[in-house]
């Protein structure tokens, strides 16, 4: 509908070996098929033109491998970098969502999805959570499920250390869709929201 705004949504991640990548793409794709014009950003090289499409995004979704129980180092030096952002507040009032991958069936995901929440919470941000009820938990449930692996604050992937990124999950690349098209569908109520009440 032409009278609701649409949305910029930035995917910032980082991969390694290109599994979260594989994710990454999802998200994207997820969202534009929502409607939300999209950027992707690979944090370990950021330059300075994509710092500044971050700060006019709408939306900034966080994405990154799971390594040693947490975000990846290549994510932890952009997360300090965007301290610069933090000082004036500058994303304060955007909205936030995240995804990982790990090796491990759990692998810990839960302390990256948390340590992305903190940091969208430290720069104000507004978090948008997963909004799928975990597949695979019951005895009619599948493997193939979206949210095969029953996450609630993010996107979780599980892919196979001595595989390629083509071996990605095909329903945590679905869920991690569902996560991007959630993303861009509540940050065009937030935006039209804020046009309604010209804030
Ligand atoms: C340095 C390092 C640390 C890792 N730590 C974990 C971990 O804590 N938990 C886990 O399940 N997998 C761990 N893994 C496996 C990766 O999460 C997994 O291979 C993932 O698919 C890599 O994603 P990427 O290709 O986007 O880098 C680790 C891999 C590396 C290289």
């Amino acid at each position: 509908m032409s009278s609701i705004p649409r949305p910029t949504v930035a995917v910032a991640f980082h991969s390694g070996y290109g599994h979260t990548a594989v994710m990454a793409e999802a998200v994207a794709r997820g969202a534009a098929d929502a409607g939300a014009e999209v950027l992707t950003i690979a944090v370990d090289t950021v330059t300075d033109e994509q710092w500044a499409q971050l700060d006019a995004a709408d939306a900034i979704i966080f994405g990154a491998p799971t390594y040693m129980g947490t975000a990846s180092a290549a994510f932890h030096a952009f997360a300090e970098q965007s301290s610069k952002r933090w000082y004036t507040q500058a994303w304060a009032g955007k909205i936030a969502a995240g995804f990982t991958n790990s090796g491990a069936k759990n692998g810990d995901k839960s302390s990256t999805l948390g340590y992305f929440f903190t940091m969208a919470a430290q720069h104000g941000m507004h978090w948008i959570s997963l909004g799928l009820q975990p597949g695979w938990a019951s005895t009619t449930g599948q493997e193939d499920d979206l949210n095969r692996l029953g996450y609630f604050v993010g996107a979780g992937a599980q892919t196979p250390v001595d595989a390629g990124p083509d071996a990605v999950h095909k329903s945590d690349i679905a869920t991690a869709e569902s996560l991007g098209a959630r993303v861009a569908r509540e940050t065009a109520f937030f935006l039209a929201g804020r046009a309604a009440l010209a804030v």
